[in-house]
Protein backbone atom coordinates (compact mmCIF):
# COMPACT_ATOMS: atom_id res chain seq x y z
CA UNK A 1 0.00 0.00 0.00
CA UNK A 2 1.00 3.26 -0.53
CA UNK A 3 0.36 6.23 1.96
CA UNK A 4 -1.23 8.33 -0.83
CA UNK A 5 -4.40 10.08 0.69
CA UNK A 6 -7.42 10.90 -1.21
CA UNK A 7 -6.93 14.07 -1.79
CA UNK A 8 -3.66 13.54 -3.63
CA UNK A 9 -5.20 11.05 -5.68
CA UNK A 10 -5.63 11.39 -9.90
CA UNK A 11 -7.47 9.39 -12.05
CA UNK A 12 -8.73 9.52 -15.13
CA UNK A 13 -9.60 7.55 -18.69
CA UNK A 14 -7.46 7.42 -21.59
CA UNK A 15 -9.32 5.91 -24.70
CA UNK A 16 -6.53 4.38 -27.36
CA UNK A 17 -8.29 4.98 -31.06
CA UNK A 18 -6.56 3.89 -34.59
CA UNK A 19 -7.05 1.71 -37.04
CA UNK A 20 -7.09 -2.28 -37.01
CA UNK A 21 -4.07 -3.33 -36.90
CA UNK A 22 -1.89 -0.96 -35.74
CA UNK A 23 -1.03 -1.78 -32.04
CA UNK A 24 -3.83 -0.81 -29.61
CA UNK A 25 -3.74 -3.72 -27.63
CA UNK A 26 0.03 -4.61 -27.86
CA UNK A 27 0.45 -1.14 -26.36
CA UNK A 28 -2.12 -1.07 -24.00
CA UNK A 29 -1.01 -4.38 -22.52
CA UNK A 30 2.29 -2.73 -22.38
CA UNK A 31 1.56 -0.28 -20.47
CA UNK A 32 -0.53 -2.05 -17.80
CA UNK A 33 1.91 -4.65 -17.74
CA UNK A 34 -0.44 -7.25 -18.10
CA UNK A 35 -1.93 -8.94 -21.18
CA UNK A 36 -5.29 -8.38 -21.01
CA UNK A 37 -7.12 -8.23 -24.65
CA UNK A 38 -7.01 -10.30 -27.49
CA UNK A 39 -3.68 -9.41 -29.85
CA UNK A 40 -2.98 -11.03 -33.44
CA UNK A 41 -1.40 -10.17 -36.35
CA UNK A 42 -4.72 -9.74 -38.36
CA UNK A 43 -7.03 -6.93 -37.82
CA UNK A 44 -10.59 -6.17 -35.81
CA UNK A 45 -9.39 -8.82 -33.53
CA UNK A 46 -11.08 -6.61 -30.63
CA UNK A 47 -14.45 -6.24 -30.33
CA UNK A 48 -15.04 -4.70 -26.62
CA UNK A 49 -14.22 -1.70 -24.99
CA UNK A 50 -11.63 -3.57 -22.66
CA UNK A 51 -10.54 -1.76 -20.24
CA UNK A 52 -6.82 -1.53 -18.21
CA UNK A 53 -6.13 -0.24 -15.44
CA UNK A 54 -2.35 0.79 -14.61
CA UNK A 55 -1.45 2.48 -11.19
CA UNK A 56 1.26 3.38 -10.20
CA UNK A 57 2.72 6.39 -7.71
CA UNK A 58 -0.43 8.94 -7.41
CA UNK A 59 -2.24 8.28 -10.63
CA UNK A 60 -4.45 5.65 -11.77
CA UNK A 61 -5.42 5.43 -15.35
CA UNK A 62 -8.04 3.12 -16.95
CA UNK A 63 -7.49 2.21 -20.74
CA UNK A 64 -10.70 1.97 -22.68
CA UNK A 65 -9.24 -0.27 -26.16
CA UNK A 66 -11.71 0.45 -28.64
CA UNK A 67 -12.44 -1.50 -31.60
CA UNK A 68 -11.30 -0.94 -34.87
CA UNK A 69 -13.30 1.89 -36.75
CA UNK A 70 -14.40 0.57 -40.26
CA UNK A 71 -14.94 2.22 -43.42
CA UNK A 72 -17.72 0.15 -44.24
CA UNK A 73 -20.35 -1.32 -42.02
CA UNK A 74 -22.89 -3.53 -43.77
CA UNK A 75 -23.35 -6.23 -40.90
CA UNK A 76 -24.52 -5.40 -37.32
CA UNK A 77 -21.91 -6.56 -35.41
CA UNK A 78 -19.20 -3.96 -37.90
CA UNK A 79 -22.17 -1.17 -36.78
CA UNK A 80 -21.94 -2.07 -32.92
CA UNK A 81 -18.06 -2.24 -33.10
CA UNK A 82 -18.40 1.28 -34.61
CA UNK A 83 -20.85 2.62 -32.10
CA UNK A 84 -18.74 1.16 -29.53
CA UNK A 85 -15.64 3.09 -30.71
CA UNK A 86 -17.03 6.54 -30.81
CA UNK A 87 -18.61 5.92 -27.74
CA UNK A 88 -15.55 4.89 -26.11
CA UNK A 89 -14.38 8.54 -26.08
CA UNK A 90 -17.28 10.05 -24.19
CA UNK A 91 -15.92 11.15 -21.23
CA UNK A 92 -12.45 10.38 -21.18
CA UNK A 93 -9.77 12.46 -19.64
CA UNK A 94 -7.35 11.85 -23.02
CA UNK A 95 -7.01 10.43 -26.29
CA UNK A 96 -3.79 8.50 -27.61
CA UNK A 97 -4.52 7.80 -31.13
CA UNK A 98 -2.01 5.33 -32.95
CA UNK A 99 -1.05 5.28 -36.68
CA UNK A 100 1.63 3.32 -37.97
CA UNK A 101 4.56 5.59 -38.51
CA UNK A 102 5.55 7.14 -41.83
CA UNK A 103 2.19 5.28 -42.75
CA UNK A 104 -0.58 8.00 -42.96
CA UNK A 105 -3.64 6.14 -44.46
CA UNK A 106 -6.99 6.96 -45.34
CA UNK A 107 -8.39 5.12 -42.41
CA UNK A 108 -6.35 7.30 -40.40
CA UNK A 109 -8.04 10.10 -41.36
CA UNK A 110 -11.37 8.61 -40.90
CA UNK A 111 -10.22 7.53 -37.25
CA UNK A 112 -9.49 11.62 -36.90
CA UNK A 113 -13.03 12.53 -38.11
CA UNK A 114 -13.90 11.11 -34.99
CA UNK A 115 -12.11 13.33 -32.70
CA UNK A 116 -13.74 16.18 -34.26
CA UNK A 117 -15.59 16.84 -31.15
CA UNK A 118 -13.01 16.15 -28.67
CA UNK A 119 -12.06 18.51 -25.92
CA UNK A 120 -9.67 16.77 -24.18
CA UNK A 121 -5.76 16.36 -24.77
CA UNK A 122 -5.35 13.96 -28.25
CA UNK A 123 -2.07 12.20 -28.12
CA UNK A 124 -0.51 10.73 -31.37
CA UNK A 125 1.63 7.51 -31.19
CA UNK A 126 3.57 6.71 -34.52
CA UNK A 127 4.18 3.10 -33.31
CA UNK A 128 6.24 0.19 -34.77
CA UNK A 129 9.25 2.61 -35.39
CA UNK A 130 11.37 -0.18 -35.34
CA UNK A 131 10.51 -1.53 -38.59
CA UNK A 132 11.82 1.83 -39.85
CA UNK A 133 15.38 1.75 -40.64
CA UNK A 134 16.26 4.94 -41.50
CA UNK A 135 14.91 7.20 -38.40
CA UNK A 136 15.91 10.41 -39.70
CA UNK A 137 12.98 10.27 -42.01
CA UNK A 138 10.74 10.63 -39.25
CA UNK A 139 12.05 14.54 -39.23
CA UNK A 140 10.17 15.15 -42.11
CA UNK A 141 6.79 13.08 -41.87
CA UNK A 142 5.96 14.26 -38.15
CA UNK A 143 5.69 18.21 -39.07
CA UNK A 144 2.88 17.16 -41.90
CA UNK A 145 1.33 14.78 -39.39
CA UNK A 146 1.02 18.00 -36.92
CA UNK A 147 -0.84 19.60 -39.77
CA UNK A 148 -3.50 16.99 -39.87
CA UNK A 149 -4.39 17.63 -36.11
CA UNK A 150 -2.98 19.25 -33.11
CA UNK A 151 -2.10 17.02 -30.89
CA UNK A 152 -0.67 17.72 -27.89
CA UNK A 153 2.42 15.77 -28.24
CA UNK A 154 3.83 12.96 -30.76
CA UNK A 155 5.40 10.01 -29.46
CA UNK A 156 7.18 7.48 -31.89
CA UNK A 157 8.16 4.02 -30.23
CA UNK A 158 7.83 0.56 -30.67
CA UNK A 159 5.22 -1.10 -28.77
CA UNK A 160 6.39 -4.02 -29.08
CA UNK A 161 9.94 -3.49 -28.34
CA UNK A 162 8.77 -1.18 -25.48
CA UNK A 163 10.85 2.03 -26.18
CA UNK A 164 9.95 5.39 -25.71
CA UNK A 165 6.89 4.13 -23.73
CA UNK A 166 8.05 5.24 -20.20
CA UNK A 167 7.58 9.06 -21.85
CA UNK A 168 4.16 8.38 -22.98
CA UNK A 169 3.02 7.27 -19.65
CA UNK A 170 4.61 9.88 -17.37
CA UNK A 171 2.97 12.78 -20.04
CA UNK A 172 -0.40 10.87 -19.49
CA UNK A 173 -0.59 10.80 -16.07
CA UNK A 174 0.39 14.76 -15.98
CA UNK A 175 -3.06 15.13 -17.69
CA UNK A 176 -5.38 12.15 -15.22
CA UNK A 177 -7.65 15.20 -13.12
CA UNK A 178 -7.25 15.16 -9.44
CA UNK A 179 -9.65 12.92 -8.14
CA UNK A 180 -10.12 9.16 -6.29
CA UNK A 181 -9.16 6.27 -7.61
CA UNK A 182 -12.02 3.97 -9.15
CA UNK A 183 -10.23 1.06 -8.87
CA UNK A 184 -8.55 -0.59 -5.71
CA UNK A 185 -4.76 -0.17 -6.24
CA UNK A 186 -4.08 -3.98 -7.13
CA UNK A 187 -7.11 -4.34 -9.90
CA UNK A 188 -5.83 -5.20 -13.60
CA UNK A 189 -9.01 -5.06 -15.26
CA UNK A 190 -12.47 -4.60 -14.11
CA UNK A 191 -12.99 -7.40 -17.45
CA UNK A 192 -14.63 -11.31 -15.59
CA UNK A 193 -12.59 -13.97 -15.74
CA UNK A 194 -14.33 -15.89 -18.08
CA UNK A 195 -14.33 -12.77 -20.47
CA UNK A 196 -10.67 -12.83 -20.51
CA UNK A 197 -10.76 -16.41 -20.86
CA UNK A 198 -12.31 -16.07 -24.16
CA UNK A 199 -10.49 -13.29 -25.07
CA UNK A 200 -7.36 -15.69 -24.83
CA UNK A 201 -9.36 -18.74 -26.90
CA UNK A 202 -9.98 -16.52 -29.79
CA UNK A 203 -6.63 -14.84 -30.18
CA UNK A 204 -5.12 -18.59 -30.94
CA UNK A 205 -8.02 -19.29 -32.60
CA UNK A 206 -6.81 -16.29 -35.13
CA UNK A 207 -3.87 -17.23 -35.26
CA UNK A 208 -4.10 -20.81 -36.39
CA UNK A 209 -6.65 -20.01 -38.93
CA UNK A 210 -4.88 -17.11 -40.35
CA UNK A 211 -6.66 -16.04 -43.43
CA UNK A 212 -8.69 -18.94 -44.07
CA UNK A 213 -11.55 -17.35 -41.96
CA UNK A 214 -13.89 -14.61 -41.87
CA UNK A 215 -14.48 -13.03 -38.44
CA UNK A 216 -17.52 -14.28 -38.23
CA UNK A 217 -16.62 -16.08 -35.26
CA UNK A 218 -17.24 -15.28 -31.53
CA UNK A 219 -16.15 -17.54 -28.30
CA UNK A 220 -18.99 -18.60 -25.46
CA UNK A 221 -17.68 -19.58 -22.36
CA UNK A 222 -20.80 -22.11 -21.78
CA UNK A 223 -19.20 -23.59 -18.33
CA UNK A 224 -16.53 -22.01 -15.73
CA UNK A 225 -15.65 -24.56 -12.68
CA UNK A 226 -13.10 -24.35 -10.23
CA UNK A 227 -12.56 -27.49 -9.08
CA UNK A 228 -10.15 -28.57 -6.32
CA UNK A 229 -6.85 -29.53 -8.70
CA UNK A 230 -8.19 -27.47 -11.92
CA UNK A 231 -10.33 -24.93 -13.93
CA UNK A 232 -12.32 -26.55 -16.08
CA UNK A 233 -13.56 -24.31 -18.95
CA UNK A 234 -16.02 -25.41 -21.80
CA UNK A 235 -16.17 -23.23 -24.51
CA UNK A 236 -18.03 -23.36 -27.73
CA UNK A 237 -16.43 -21.35 -31.02
CA UNK A 238 -19.51 -20.23 -33.26
CA UNK A 239 -19.27 -19.90 -37.04
CA UNK A 240 -21.86 -18.83 -39.20
CA UNK A 241 -21.62 -21.21 -41.97
CA UNK A 242 -21.35 -25.46 -41.96
CA UNK A 243 -18.53 -25.02 -44.23
CA UNK A 244 -16.39 -22.91 -41.69
CA UNK A 245 -16.92 -25.42 -38.67
CA UNK A 246 -14.70 -27.57 -41.00
CA UNK A 247 -12.06 -25.44 -41.11
CA UNK A 248 -11.93 -24.54 -37.83
CA UNK A 249 -12.34 -28.59 -36.74
CA UNK A 250 -9.49 -29.10 -39.66
CA UNK A 251 -8.99 -32.81 -40.55
CA UNK A 252 -9.48 -35.45 -38.18
CA UNK A 253 -9.91 -32.37 -35.66
CA UNK A 254 -6.00 -31.57 -36.18
CA UNK A 255 -6.40 -27.81 -36.38
CA UNK A 256 -8.87 -27.67 -33.26
CA UNK A 257 -6.65 -29.55 -31.24
CA UNK A 258 -3.71 -27.43 -31.97
CA UNK A 259 -5.88 -24.16 -31.55
CA UNK A 260 -7.59 -26.10 -27.95
CA UNK A 261 -3.76 -26.85 -26.39
CA UNK A 262 -2.48 -23.53 -27.03
CA UNK A 263 -5.05 -21.64 -25.58
CA UNK A 264 -4.94 -24.54 -22.09
CA UNK A 265 -1.35 -22.91 -22.02
CA UNK A 266 -2.34 -19.28 -22.43
CA UNK A 267 -5.42 -19.71 -19.71
CA UNK A 268 -3.37 -21.95 -17.20
CA UNK A 269 -0.77 -18.95 -17.25
CA UNK A 270 -3.22 -16.41 -16.84
CA UNK A 271 -5.39 -18.45 -14.38
CA UNK A 272 -1.97 -19.81 -12.84
CA UNK A 273 -3.44 -22.75 -12.18
CA UNK A 274 -4.20 -26.30 -14.62
CA UNK A 275 -7.08 -26.49 -17.05
CA UNK A 276 -9.21 -28.39 -18.74
CA UNK A 277 -10.42 -27.08 -21.61
CA UNK A 278 -13.37 -28.50 -24.07
CA UNK A 279 -13.70 -26.63 -27.09
CA UNK A 280 -17.24 -27.20 -29.22
CA UNK A 281 -18.28 -25.67 -33.13
CA UNK A 282 -21.29 -24.74 -33.33
CA UNK A 283 -22.76 -23.52 -36.40
CA UNK A 284 -25.75 -20.46 -35.86
CA UNK A 285 -26.34 -18.71 -39.39
CA UNK A 286 -25.46 -15.33 -39.84
CA UNK A 287 -24.94 -14.60 -36.15
CA UNK A 288 -23.51 -11.72 -36.91
CA UNK A 289 -26.47 -10.33 -37.50
CA UNK A 290 -28.55 -11.35 -34.38
CA UNK A 291 -28.87 -8.97 -31.30
CA UNK A 292 -29.92 -11.54 -29.77
CA UNK A 293 -27.23 -13.80 -30.14
CA UNK A 294 -24.58 -10.61 -30.00
CA UNK A 295 -25.92 -9.57 -26.75
CA UNK A 296 -25.50 -13.13 -25.24
CA UNK A 297 -22.03 -13.09 -26.29
CA UNK A 298 -21.75 -9.85 -24.41
CA UNK A 299 -21.63 -7.65 -27.23
CA UNK A 300 -23.87 -4.62 -26.52
CA UNK A 301 -26.20 -3.73 -29.45
N1 LIG B 1 7.06 -4.52 -35.55
C1 LIG B 1 6.10 -4.13 -34.70
N2 LIG B 1 4.91 -4.77 -34.68
C2 LIG B 1 3.96 -4.34 -33.81
C3 LIG B 1 4.17 -3.25 -32.93
N3 LIG B 1 3.04 -3.06 -32.20
C4 LIG B 1 2.16 -4.00 -32.61
N4 LIG B 1 2.70 -4.77 -33.57
C5 LIG B 1 2.08 -5.92 -34.25
O1 LIG B 1 0.99 -5.48 -35.02
C6 LIG B 1 -0.06 -6.48 -35.01
C7 LIG B 1 -1.37 -5.87 -34.54
O2 LIG B 1 -1.28 -5.49 -33.18
P1 LIG B 1 -2.58 -5.33 -32.24
O3 LIG B 1 -2.08 -4.79 -30.94
O4 LIG B 1 -3.39 -6.57 -32.25
O5 LIG B 1 -3.35 -4.21 -33.07
P2 LIG B 1 -4.77 -3.55 -32.77
O6 LIG B 1 -4.66 -2.13 -33.22
O7 LIG B 1 -5.18 -3.78 -31.36
O8 LIG B 1 -5.67 -4.36 -33.78
P3 LIG B 1 -7.29 -4.49 -33.85
O9 LIG B 1 -7.71 -5.29 -32.66
O10 LIG B 1 -7.44 -5.23 -35.14
O11 LIG B 1 -7.86 -3.12 -33.91
C8 LIG B 1 0.45 -7.62 -34.11
O12 LIG B 1 1.04 -8.61 -34.89
C9 LIG B 1 1.51 -6.92 -33.25
O13 LIG B 1 2.51 -7.81 -32.79
C10 LIG B 1 5.46 -2.59 -32.96
O14 LIG B 1 5.76 -1.65 -32.24
N5 LIG B 1 6.36 -3.08 -33.87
Amino acid sequence: MTDTTPSTQRCGYVAIVGRPNVGKSTLMNLLIGFKVSATANKPQTTRHSIRGILTEDDYQMIFVDTPGIHRTSKSLLNKTINLEAVAALEGVDAVVMIVEALKWQDEDDLVLQRLGHVTCPVFLVANKVDRIEKKERLLTWLPDVLKKYPFKEIFPLSATKGTNTQQLKAALAKVMPQQDWVYAEDDVTDQSTRFICGELIREQLMTYLHQEMPYSTAIEIETFEEKPKLTEINAVIWVSRENQKGIVIGNRGDTLKRIGSSARIALEAFLERKVMLKLWVRVEENWENSPRHLQSLGIST
